[in-house]
């Protein structure tokens, strides 16, 4: 893998920077209120560790895998691999993901947790493709827009590969046609 077959979109430096302003924005909404913290696997890893660092309240954490693509494309239904472990009824909960594209992922899980008695769903992403959605769903905490290119990097894979990445590149075409 040559590094010109990736560029970069957003530095770990800026992630941090926006991280910090989403933290306080987020700590003063919920103020007195009972936060659960639910990151969806694997790709929010990394900036639900940076995220949470900046959010001054006593929140709780839990996670979520739901799958949808394979490679770059995304395939029929929403699948939840692994749930919530904690009783969330009556809580408000911040979704935490890496990237908002069609919307199906968390329009999908939004409607399940509040079918299931959340007080509350809310959506922090990092990257938001506006463009590309289906499915009606906004986040209420926004880290970049983005335009419509496949990413990678801080959490996002393709086939897999550099989530390790510590910041947010856009993918050639050429590797993945
Ligand atoms: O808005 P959508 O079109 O639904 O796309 C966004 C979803 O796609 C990616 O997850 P993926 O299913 O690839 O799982 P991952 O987090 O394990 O990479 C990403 O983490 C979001 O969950
Ligand atoms: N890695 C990665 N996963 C996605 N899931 C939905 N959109 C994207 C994207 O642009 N990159």
């Amino acid at each position: 893998m040559h590094k010109d077959t990736r560029e970069i979109l957003y530095t770990e430096e800026q992630i941090r920077d926006r991280s910090a302003e989403l933290g306080k924005q987020i700590s003063a909404d919920y103020e007195g209120k009972d936060v659960l913290m639910v990151g969806l696997l694997k790709g929010s890893v990394p900036f639900f560790a940076e995220l949470a660092k900046h959010v001054t309240l006593d929140v709780e954490f839990d996670f979520m895998r739901v799958s949808s693509y394979e490679g770059t494309e995304s395939t029929g239904n929403v699948i939840v691999k692994k749930d919530i472990d904690v009783d969330f009824k009556g809580k408000d909960i911040l979704l935490v993901e890496d990237i908002l594209d069609t919307g199906k992922t968390l329009y999908t899980v939004r409607q399940m947790l509040l079918e299931k008695g959340a007080a509350s769903v809310e959506i922090a992403t990092l990257l938001n493709k506006q463009e590309r959605r289906e499915f009606p769903i906004q986040a209420k905490y926004v880290g970049f827009e983005i335009p419509n290119a496949f990413v990678i990097g801080y959490g996002m894979d393709y086939n897999e590969k550099y989530r390790n990445l510590p910041y947010v590149g856009i993918l050639k075409e050429e590797v993945y046609m």
